[in-house]
This record gives C-alpha cells, sequence and structure tokens, in this order.
C-alpha cells in the first residue's frame, strides 16, 4: 500500500469467485474484465478519490481473497472498517453461508463498521429463473433481523449501467458519510469535543 492518505477503509468480503474484484474493477476502472478467471492472493488495495461536495474524501479499498485458505488474512483486513461490501452469488446458496459468517464476524468486531450484503450476478438469473439459489425473502428475513433500513437492488456486474449505479450508490454513499464524520471531526475539535463514542452498527442490503 502506498503512503496515500485514506479517509475511509472499505472492505470486500465474501466467498471465491462472487464477484468483488469485478465490483471494484467496475467502480476504479469502470470496465468488466472478461477472461479466464483469476482468484485473488491474499488481497489487493485500491485508493479512489472522490469530490464530495467541496471535499476530496480518499477511500482505501480492500478487496479479499475469497478463498477459505486466506480467513485469517481476511480478518487483519477488516479491522478499523468504516464500510464492508460483504458479497455473495445469487446462484451460489453456500456463498450466502459464507456472506452470513462474516456479517457476523463483523458485528462481532467492528461494531461502526456498516455492512452492505450484495447479492451478485444478476445478470445469470434474468437470462435463467432456475439458477437463482438464494430466495429473495430468505435474504431479505436475514437482512431484517438486524436492521430496517434495506435497500434491494440488481448487482450484475455484467452489465455497465445497473452495477455501475450499484457501485456508485454504495461506495459514494460511504463517502457522505465519511465527509459528514470529517466535517463533525472539524466541528468538535473546534469545540473540543471528544468524538471516540461507540455508535451502533449499520445493515444495508442490495439484492434482487
Ligand atoms: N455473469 C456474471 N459474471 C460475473 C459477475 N461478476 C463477476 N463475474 C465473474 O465471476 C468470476 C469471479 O469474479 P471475481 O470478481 O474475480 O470474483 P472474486 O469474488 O473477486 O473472487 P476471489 O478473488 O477468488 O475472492 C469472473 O469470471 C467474473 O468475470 C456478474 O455480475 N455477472
Amino acid at each position: 500500500m502506498s503512503g496515500q492518505r485514506v479517509d475511509a477503509k472499505v472492505v470486500m468480503l465474501g466467498k471465491e469467485c462472487v464477484g468483488k474484484t469485478s465490483l471494484v474493477e467496475r467502480y476504479v476502472h469502470n470496465r468488466f474484465l472478461i477472461g479466464p478467471y483469476q482468484n485473488t492472493i491474499g488481497a489487493a488495495f485500491v485508493a479512489k478519490p472522490i469530490q464530495v461536495e467541496d471535499k476530496v474524501i480518499t477511500l482505501g479499498i480492500w478487496d479479499t481473497a475469497g478463498s477459505e485458505r486466506y480467513e485469517a488474512m481476511s480478518r487483519m483486513y477488516y479491522r478499523g472498517a468504516k464500510a464492508a461490501i460483504v458479497c455473495y452469488d445469487l446462484t451460489d446458496c453456500w456463498s450466502f453461508a459464507r456472506a452470513k459468517f462474516w456479517v457476523t464476524e463483523l458485528q462481532k468486531s467492528e461494531e461502526q463498521c456498516r455492512i452492505y450484503l450484495c447479492g451478485t450476478k444478476g445478470d445469470l438469473i434474468e437470462g435463467n429463473r432456475s439458477l437463482r439459489k438464494v430466495d429473495y425473502h430468505d435474504a431479505q428475513d436475514y437482512a431484517d433481523e438486524y436492521c430496517s433500513h434495506l435497500h434491494f437492488l440488481l448487482l450484475s456486474d455484467s452489465d455497465n449501467n445497473i452495477s455501475e449505479n450499484v457501485c456508485i450508490c454504495i461506495f459514494k454513499k460511504i463517502s457522505h458519510i465519511q465527509y459528514s464524520i470529517l466535517l463533525a471531526h472539524c466541528a468538535a475539535k473546534e469545540k473540543g469535543v471528544d468524538l471516540a463514542q461507540k455508535k451502533s452498527s449499520y445493515f444495508y442490503c442490495c439484492h434482487h
């Protein structure tokens, strides 16, 4: 990782091959890589500056490897994360179990981390409904247990528009939240207020 300043750490979590890297690629470079699947080894880092009102917020995105053999490493990467995008593949029920595992882990150790639960590869089930292996209501019920604020969105990376909108929606939201936190910090610094209090965790769901 470069010595670049990062305002908010975002971590991508989820089983291998669910589309974490593709999401980051889409968001950072606006492209979808076609070709043989290449699994992430350990984790990859990318810094993405975003203009929010009159400030530039730099998101540090950690794209972790989904393979269970890297599980211990992934724990290092979510430490201190402001947001986690927990992905699962709508056509793979095991990936949903794995997503729940990461949500539980985050809730245990990163109380302040916002969690975005994202069902990916929506295009595959568009073409063939029988491929869907994670029921919409199962995901909704699961998310309902944690929070009443749900955002149900289609996440399909092979379709430019839809996926780009979803990425922008998620990452922009994180930047705006970080922007308000920075503003609050500046204001508190001026007044000498301690902002190091614990807040409840947040949970959003993106699924279709
Ligand atoms: N059809 C379809 N394929 C996708 C989508 N997103 C990713 N893929 C494909 O799924 C495979 C895995 O994508 P990656 O983004 O590398 O998955 P990952 O979760 O980062 O995998 P790991 O690095 O092993 O953790 C690749 O072959 C992608 O082209 C999608 O929205 N639709």
